[in-house]
């Protein structure tokens, strides 16, 4: 008799490629292809490992970048002194850290002085690493970023950190499946920042718990890479343990030719397998929810987790209006901290501060976005404002295009890369009370330092929000 294989889901076909043993009840080991680290998680699993007398069981397979606890005031240009040196001795101490455990085990390392190093989740697509039907893992909950190539890619704790470092695979307990299936196309002033804000807002920040995330649909289909990373880098905001988007042309033309990448016939085989990592027709997954986005308005969070979004063009919602008393007392919470009163509009509210990066939103088409947004203006006098690229092969590409004297001429800072005001973890911070247009992933309390205030947006809302001082509907921008 024929036999018939039943039909699979992407997140299938990957788990089961790469699980060593599966025994019904004790979960699965998994191997493990690429190992990402940076300076924050990994100084205490080599620590660990060391004490253990273990070594690195594929350096070949891990890979280095510093990204989180750098300055990203500039000082020079690559070759010389690029950054100014951390004085908070624990910062500083995380990256000679790194870069000395990175040396010692031969891991592929990318320092401060080479340009191939960024942001843990930006970088490594650059060079060809992220490959599509691998598993990749980080002590970084945003590497769900990496399944936009068809990747099951997500973060783990410092003990797993150590345990694949030592042996290469990992213990996990399978995820359900979801698919987000998205139908309709981005509308005018849209970008995969408003889709990903606009999909936590319907579906909330739990709907993803426990699941994988394959993110379908020919809104999908049409972005970019880089928008496709946009995207998967929030399905954690969404709760889900990954997200993935099948590859495609789009994905096979983006990795030709990078460093990393196989080439020649090796290539050809490659494109072959990848083909056929899509969701068989027929294939269930757990749970499927549907998002139109044919309605869909450039988005503003008013809140303290990325679900509280609304369309630039509406209000400041009103706790009244909403039935359940647990969503009463977190957004009546929410509106306090961000000083925010039911009814205001989102175009009233004026912002201090404005931020355009981090691993969501601080890749070249990004650049290219808010670039085009404040070419021959100049940022309101209140402002203070910053364009972090998300890597050195970003920033390298902004400023042979000229992006950089834009930005600066418009009253930008223009700065090395790094994770800088997306999080507290190095100079770059804001003030108690102050408030941000910002184009990363948290706006939760204190995400941008104590006190401070996120709006989570789009590049485009985040470049015309520096020029007007308040935010825009966009999409009558000229
Ligand atoms: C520092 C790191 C562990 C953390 C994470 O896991 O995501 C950070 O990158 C973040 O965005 O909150
Ligand atoms: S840019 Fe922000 S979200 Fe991304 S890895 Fe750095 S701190 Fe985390």
């Amino acid at each position: 008799m024929e036999h018939v294989e039943h039909p699979r889901t992407l997140f299938e076909k990957i788990w089961k490629a790469h699980a060593v043993s599966e025994e019904p009840g004790q979960g699965t080991l998994l191997y493990i292809d690429r190992h990402l680290i940076h300076e924050v998680t990994s100084p205490q699993p080599f620590a660990a490992l060391k004490a253990a007398g273990r070594q690195v069981r594929h350096p070949e397979a891990t890979f280095a970048f510093i990204d989180h606890s750098i300055h990203t005031t500039p000082v020079g240009t690559y070759g010389k002194r690029s950054r100014i040196p951390i004085l908070d001795p624990d910062r500083s101490l995380q990256v000679s850290t790194l870069q000395h455990n990175a040396a010692g085990a031969g891991v592929h390392f990318f320092g401060l002085d080479d340009p191939r190093n960024g942001i843990i989740h930006v970088a490594p697509s650059e060079q060809g690493i992220t490959l599509p039907g691998t598993t990749i893992v980080c002590g970084d909950s945003h590497t769900s970023t990496h399944g936009a190539f068809g990747v099951l890619a997500f973060g783990i704790g410092t003990s797993e950190v150590e345990h694949v470092l030592a042996t290469q695979c990992l213990h996990q307990q399978r995820p359900k499946t979801m698919e987000v299936r998205i139908e309709g196309s981005l509308p005018r002033g849209c970008t995969a920042k408003d889709l990903v804000l606009f999909i936590i807002g319907q579906i909330g920040t739990g709907a993803g718990t426990g699941h994988c995330i394959e993110f379908t649909g020919s809104a999908i289909r049409s972005l970019s890479m880089e928008g496709r990373m946009t995207v998967c880098n929030m399905a954690i905001e969404a709760g889900a343990r990954a997200g993935m988007i099948a590859p495609d042309e789009t994905t096979f033309a983006y990795l030709k030719g990078r460093p990393f990448a196989p080439k020649a016939e090796e290539w050809e085989h490659a494109v072959n397998y990848w083909r056929s990592l899509t969701t068989d027709p027929g294939a269930v997954y757990d749970k499927v929810v549907v998002v139109h986005t044919d309605d869909m308005i450039p988005q503003v969070t008013w809140g303290t987790t990325p679900a509280m979004v609304v369309p630039v063009t509406g209000v400041v919602p009103d706790p009244a209006d909403f039935t359940d008393p647990a969503q009463q007392t977190a957004m009546q919470r929410a509106l306090a901290y961000m000083d925010l009163q039911p009814g205001t509009r989102i175009e009233d509210i004026v912002v201090d501060c404005v931020f355009i990066g981090s691993c969501t939103n601080s890749r070249i088409e990004d650049l290219h976005i808010a670039a085009s947004m404040v070419k021959g203006k100049r940022v309101a006098p209140s402002i203070k404002a910053m364009v972090v690229p998300g890597s050195g092969v970003v920033k390298q590409q902004a400023e042979s295009e000229g992006l950089d004297v834009i930005f600066k001429e418009a009253g930008f800072d223009w700065r090395e890369p790094g994770c800088s005001m997306c999080m507290t973890m190095n100079e770059d911070h804001m003030r108690p009370g102050e408030r941000s247009a910002s184009t990363s992933n948290r706006n939760f309390e204190g995400r941008q330092g104590k006190g401070s205030r996120t709006h989570l947006v789009s590049p485009a809302m985040a470049a015309a929000t520096a020029i007007a001082g308040h935010f825009v509907d966009i999409r009558a921008w000229e």
